[in-house]
């Protein structure tokens, strides 16, 4: 089945905006995991912009929800991973005045670095994936360091998909799903198990749900924007009937 996990940032994100105690993403973790969510990601930021340390601690200590940690490969963060055990962390490159992600981790550019960085996970019982642009060298690069997961930056096809006015047959969001898909085909051919995320929404969804093997789909922005509407568990909801039902598996 494929499954959904629920990035939270962007609750803290409004909570942080008053530095005060609420919304809490713990309660957004639960609601969420009560709406459907298979897992919950954060993104433990360097500059700590939305969720906070205590998040995640109290996340692990509160919650029984599988945790994705998304982090910068830094010693500071691979010390924070391997005391809070999450199941997966995914190694994402960060940059303090991007208003989010801009782009895919350049695995080749940095492999014998990474390989050391997922070692270190992995002794502490942590699956790696790695955020990557669709591109079988990055896919191969991954395989090389370790990564069991490989996570496609799905940024680019939403722009697309967005420029094209929603035309999910457009050429230039054609291309751009062939490119994750082709992708797709790599990681698990090299046995790696194929996740995809970023700016993902309730209209764009589908074409990267019904992709042959796609795992585990990562969407935060649209879900916690939809959820000021309907509420977390609502809006989960939504979503997982969604991507089920591109992905043929019923509601
Ligand atoms: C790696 C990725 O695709 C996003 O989840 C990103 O990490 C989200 O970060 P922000 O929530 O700060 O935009
Ligand atoms: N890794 C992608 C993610 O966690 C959610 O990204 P977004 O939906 O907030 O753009």
């Amino acid at each position: 089945m494929i499954e959904l996990g629920v990035n939270i940032d962007h609750v803290a994100t409004l909570r942080q905006a008053r530095r005060t105690w609420e919304p809490d993403p713990v309660w957004a973790a639960v609601e969420a995991h009560l709406g459907g969510a298979d897992g919950i990601t954060v993104h433990l930021r360097e500059d700590r912009r939305h969720i906070q340390d205590e998040d995640v601690r109290r996340l692990r200590e509160l919650t029984q929800v599988k945790l994705n940690l998304e982090m910068a490969a830094t010693d500071e963060m691979v010390g924070i991973a391997c005391r809070l055990k999450p199941e997966m962390a995914m190694l994402v490159p960060e940059g303090r005045h991007e208003v989010t992600t801009e782009g895919g981790l350049d695995v080749v550019a940095q492999e014998e670095r990474l390989k050391g960085v997922v070692g270190r996970l992995a002794d502490a019982g942590i699956v790696t994936s790695v955020f990557i642009d669709a591109e079988i060298a990055q896919v191969e690069a991954a395989a090389r360091i370790g990564a069991r997961v490989c996570e496609i930056h799905t940024g680019p096809y939403a722009h697309a998909f967005h420029n094209a006015g929603r035309d999910g047959e457009s050429a230039s969001v054609l291309a751009e799903i062939a490119k994750i898909r082709d992708a797709g085909e790599a990681i698990r051919g090299l046995g790696m198990r194929f996740n995809a995320g970023h700016a993902l929404n309730y209209y764009n969804v589908q074409p990267i749900a019904r992709l042959a093997g796609v795992r585990e789909l990562h969407i935060g922005h649209a879900i916690v924007s939809r959820a000021v509407f309907s509420g977390m568990r609502e809006a989960v909801r939504e979503m997982k009937r969604l991507m089920r039902e591109a992905a043929g598996q019923g509601c």
